[in-house]
């Protein structure tokens, strides 16, 4: 499982839990850190305490080495002023002095004696003396600094010539009676005669300390183990750190003591004034903190204890402190589910918690107070939507969000079925709701609203007749949403398709009038001198009069309906047909040359006189006079032409009713008949 997958059981949502645990934890890491703190200023104390207690021992035992050195050469220069008795080429004189040096012999590992070329005359250890065959010892360091600078010597530490282990020469030269010097020497066998023997206080904290002394390269002189004799000490593992700090510093043999750096041991150092030695001491930290283990478990224990003690205490405590915060949560829950007075059940007093409940129960209050102010909005809204004799709808991205009860009627939905729907449902056509979309659009970009009449779909697939009228709701930001306002415009559309008919129209016969009449025809004219042949047909009934007087006007009425049927049908689709007034009617005959509308006009008059309209005194007919006018050059405006046609009518009624005439030649004629 990773990181980011895992969860919080729920109880950790819980604050007043959070808190509760936050606060035992902070009790935990309180108490495990003055614990902590507590025993590590213990520890740092008790190994500073120490290292001052080693520093000290260090010096100490460096003194003492100073001085035992110097007691035994004391010791050996003390037998100096014996030589002067003896003769020192005189053998046995120098064994005898040699071998009565009890004292001496016991303080070295050998005792010996030597001329100046070098040759051991005799050596003597603490048991016997003996006369070395060929031992010479011209070739030592130490031998020949004794013989040129006539003084005492200590050597380095080196392998002894006979017995090859390492150890450290004394040397002392004497004068003999005749003058002649001869060396006193003194050896110690490093691995046989520690030189620390005595040195080193063995009380109790010592047990565990090493101590080691080295020359000034670092060599060691003195070891509890005799393997490291004569090798370096950056070779002990305890003290090569601070050998190599000791080295970094220049390598002082200091008398007076220096502490230097060893992980995890307390080292210090002193330098052995003479021989120019160091004397290390080296301590293990966890050694000299062992005794503080015990006390560390008890401070562990005794923290443990006040936790386990403290802990439910501050449980109890916080758990008992945070009782306001449940109190507000379980109020707060209640907030605004109306099941308590918005002012009751609030924790009191002046802390946060408290504070937290004024706010909330004043936006309990506030959100009552608005609540109310809605519902009225909202009730003011609704009768709105409800009563509204227009259909209203708030539109946004595109969608119906509220429709009113109107709109729901005018298109057969019911509200359910609008809201959400997409505007698009109640356009007949995707390209009229594009257009409608481009319109509006252009509309409200020139910060108007939009107007328009549209067919609109209603939810059964039927289509009406709308007036549409858009606005939103804040012309700059048109994602607030948009008012619609629809209204059904069919009656009105009928009415006015019945106004532009009866603008055009004769009521009686379905015909156009005068007015239609003489616009078509003044198109023709307009077209002169191009235009093509075309004929003005006038014709008066005959005779109709009397149908009146005899049948009544709704017989008369009936009589010009069905004589204007009769002409309809005799002309072809193309031709205008007028009724001009009273038992007035005319035929616009367009691309018809004179002669086809004389022919026309005949048949037409022909087919009124067929007709035979039934009344109580029998069936009625009438007759027609004709009179045609071809469009001339000469015509130059409607009246011209229709004066022509009713001049030629006239001449037919004058030659007594129902016939033909044309208008005369140049003067809007056809001829002649
Ligand atoms: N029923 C009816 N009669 C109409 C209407 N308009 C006009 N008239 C009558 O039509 C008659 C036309 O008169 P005239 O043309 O002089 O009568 P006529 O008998 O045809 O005379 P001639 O043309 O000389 O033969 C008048 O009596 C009008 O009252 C109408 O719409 N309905």
């Amino acid at each position: 499982m990773t990181g980011r997958d895992f969860h919080w059981p729920a109880a950790f949502g819980s604050l007043k839990l959070r808190i509760t645990l936050g606060g035992i934890a902070a009790l935990v890491v309180g108490i495990g850190l003055i614990t902590a703190l507590l025993v590590m200023r213990a520890q740092r104390d008790t190994l500073n305490t120490q290292l001052v207690r080693e520093s000290s021992e260090t010096v100490r035992t460096a003194g003492l080495l100073s001085r035992q050195m110097v007691e035994l050469q004391r010791a050996l220069a003390s037998v100096a002023p014996q030589v002067g008795g003896i003769a020192a080429d005189d053998h046995g004189a120098v064994m005898r002095l040699i071998d009565s040096q009890q004292v001496l012999r016991q303080l070295f590992t050998n005792l010996f004696a030597a001329s100046t070329d070098g040759r051991v005359l005799v050596t003597a250890d603490k048991r016997q003396v003996y006369l070395p065959m060929s031992l010479n010892i011209a070739d030592r360091d130490y031998f020949q600094k004794t013989v040129r600078e006539n003084r005492a010597i200590i050597s380095d530490a080196i392998p002894g010539r006979v017995s090859g282990q390492p150890q450290i020469f004394m040397t002392q030269p004497a004068r003999d009676a005749s003058g002649a010097m001869l060396i006193l020497g003194g050896s110690l066998r490093l691995n046989t005669r520690d030189l620390l023997d005595g040195l080193v206080e063995d009380d109790t904290g010592d047990a565990a300390a090493l101590v080691v002394v080295t020359d000034q390269t670092g060599r060691v002189l003195a070891h509890p183990s005799h393997d490291r004799l004569l090798t370096l000490l950056s070779g002990e593992p305890r003290l090569a750190q601070a050998f190599a700090a000791w080295q970094a510093i220049g390598a002082p043999v200091e008398p007076t003591g220096i502490r230097l750096p060893q992980r995890g041991e307390l080292v210090s150092a002193a330098g052995v004034p003479g021989p120019d030695w160091m004397v290390w001491r080296v301590r293990a930290e966890a050694d000299v903190l062992a005794p503080l283990r015990a006390a560390r478990t008890d401070a562990i224990l005794g923290a443990v204890v006040l936790l386990a003690l403290l802990s439910p205490l501050l449980f109890v405590m916080l758990w008992r402190a945070l009782r306001p915060l449940t109190l507000l949560e379980h109020r707060a829950q209640h907030l605004f589910d109306g099941s308590l007075p918005p002012e009751a059940g609030w924790p009191g007093g002046r802390g946060e918690i408290g504070r937290l409940g004024d706010v909330l129960r004043r936006v309990g209050l506030d959100r009552l107070t608005l609540e109310a102010q809605n519902a009225k909005t909202m009730r003011k809204l609704n009768s709105v939507m409800s009563a509204a004799p227009v259909g209203i709808a708030f539109t946004r991205d595109d969608r119906f969000e509220l429709a009113s009860a109107e709109l729901c009627r005018l298109v057969a939905a019911t509200s359910q079925d609008l809201l959400g729907q997409p505007l698009r449902t109640l356009f007949a056509s995707d390209d009229d709701h594009a257009a409608f979309l481009k319109r509006e659009r252009s509309d409200f970009r020139a910060l108007q609203p939009y107007s328009g009449e549209w067919q609109l779909l209603r939810h059964d697939g039927s289509k009406f007749w709308a007036a549409l009228r858009t606005k939103p709701v804040d012309l700059a930001d048109r994602t607030l949403g948009t008012i619609w306002i629809v209204s059904d415009i069919e009656d009105q559309r009928a009415v006015r398709k019945q106004l532009e008919w009866s603008a055009t129209h004769d009521a009686l016969t379905g015909l156009a009038n005068r007015e239609a009449f003489e616009q078509q025809a003044r198109r023709l004219v307009a077209t002169q001198p191009d235009s093509r042949p075309a004929a003005l047909v006038f014709l008066d009934l005959d005779r109709f009069k009397p149908v009146n007087d005899i049948a009544g006007h709704l017989v008369g009425d009936l009589m010009l309906l069905t004589v204007a049927t009769a002409i309809a049908a005799r002309v072809r689709p193309g031709d205008l047909v007028a009724r001009m007034g009273g038992d007035e009617f005319a035929l616009l005959l367009e691309d018809c040359s004179p002669d086809v509308a004389m022919a026309i006009a005949d048949e037409v008059r022909r087919a009124v006189t067929e007709v035979a309209v039934p009344s109580t005194h029998g069936p009625l007919s009438v007759g027609a006079s004709v009179g045609v006018a071809a469009l001339q050059a000469d015509i130059a405006t409607v009246n011209d032409w229709l004066q022509a046609a009713d001049a030629a009518c006239y001449a037919a009624k004058s030659a007594g009713r129902d016939t033909v005439r044309a208008a005369p030649m140049g003067a809007g004629g056809t001829g002649g008949a």
